[in-house]
């Protein structure tokens, strides 16, 4: 397509409770969205689209290296006005070819995945393909996991578990951190049984000297446990895997298709959450995708507390067919009252993977007017 310019817009959305990770704890998400406008069909019969990306770093840098303001600051100075001048010079700019466009910034993954988003919209609005068919989607729907938070005793957790049971969630995810790991696991185990799918996510918080403590997590029968270690040590994870029984998944150390093969090749995991904006774009989660899938490797969907605009893309990179094991693709009202776009509702556990052209939603002008910090217009 023809990029003809892109408006760069920060939103704040108050989350309906705290949400407390080993890293902190989120009140609200900030979130910096990228819309592009272009013209594609060439010059005889130009017809104007435009594409939404939302980029998944966070406000503080907790996570990750990425945040929000240094995310906008790098779409702003650097990646679109690389699209637009190569745009302006004749080069079709296409989601095939963002990510080679981009090659000479270092980094900033987050970023550059929210523009190659945008423009994947927008050229599949143009051609009218969802999302899921371009990615090779194979089902309707994903099922419904649920990401809990830590909380402050374990008769609220038991209780906020049992809420999201009753919602129909199909997989329980338990947040945890030294100190808040087997009693919280032993205590959902013993109200509500063996047969919930359970896993827990540590964001990095132990080390290989809390191998004795990861592995008392092996009397529970957890599906995983998800990044219990610093997100650059593939070679002590690999050493952790030979301790502990349950299987050791990736998230923060999954940057790259590259990571993923290395991962895989040192064992250093034998599930990977698969999150697109931590890999660079949709484009790169498919190639882990396959890359895992040629491996015997079971990918999830990890979550970002995306908009709906996420969401919808998440729930189509969920449908693809080595996307075995249920992620983190939640109701919009898990974490907002309000989602920007329609929100995404639970059916007997499964979330409808969007079928329209494109990302098959767009935000719902007068709330995000509501939610928006700034907005700013960049054009060649
Ligand atoms: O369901 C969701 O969208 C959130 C899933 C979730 O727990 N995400 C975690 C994570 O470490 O995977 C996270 C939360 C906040 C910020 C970054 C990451």
């Amino acid at each position: 397509m023809k990029l003809t310019g892109a408006e760069l817009r920060t939103i704040r959305m108050p989350l309906v409770t705290p949400f407390e990770t080993s890293f902190g704890v989120e009140e609200d998400r900030v979130a910096v969205l990228v819309r592009v406008i272009g013209t594609v069909g060439g010059d005889r019969r130009p017809t104007e689209v435009q594409g939404w990306g939302e980029c998944v770093a966070m406000e503080l840098p907790l996570y990750s290296s990425e945040y929000a303001e240094a995310a906008a600051a790098m779409l702003r100075t650097f990646l679109l006005p690389r699209l637009l001048r190569a745009s302006a010079a004749g080069t079709d700019i296409t989601a095939e070819t963002v990510d080679a466009l981009l090659e000479p910034f270092v980094g900033h993954r987050m970023a550059k995945a929210a523009l190659e988003m945008a423009v994947l919209d927008a050229q599949l609005r143009g051609t009218g393909q969802s999302m899921a068919g371009y990615l090779g989607a194979t089902r309707p729907t994903v099922p419904a996991g649920v990401s809990v938070g830590i909380q402050p005793s374990i008769a609220t957790l038991l209780d906020v578990v049992a809420d999201y049971l009753a919602d129909g969630y199909v997989r329980i995810k338990l947040k945890i951190k030294p100190g808040w790991d087997v009693a919280p696991v032993e205590a959902v185990r013993e109200r509500f049984g063996e047969l919930i799918p359970l896993q827990v996510d540590a964001n990095a918080a132990y080390t290989l000297a809390d191998a004795r403590v990861l592995r008392r997590l092996d009397a529970f029968d957890l599906l995983l446990i998800e990044q219990p270690l610093p997100e650059d040590d593939l070679r002590q994870h690999a050493e952790l895997a030979t301790l502990v029984r349950t299987p050791i998944c990736l998230d923060e150390s999954i940057v790259s298709p590259r990571a993923a093969a290395d991962a895989i090749a040192l064992k250093s995991c034998s599930v990977i959450n698969i999150k697109a904006g931590r890999v660079g774009g949709y484009l790169a989660a498919k190639q882990i995708h396959d890359i895992c899938r040629a491996n015997g490797i079971p990918v999830w969907c990890g979550g970002m507390l995306e908009t709906g605009l996420g969401r919808a893309a998440n729930a189509a990179l969920a449908a693809l067919p080595g996307f075995t094991l249920t992620g983190d693709i939640s109701a919009s009202d898990r974490f907002y009252e309000q989602d920007i776009t329609d929100p995404f509702v639970m059916d007997d556990g499964q979330i409808t993977v969007p079928t329209g052209p494109g990302l098959g939603v767009i935000p719902n002008q007068s709330v995000l007017e509501r939610f928006t910090v700034t907005t700013e217009w960049i054009q060649a």
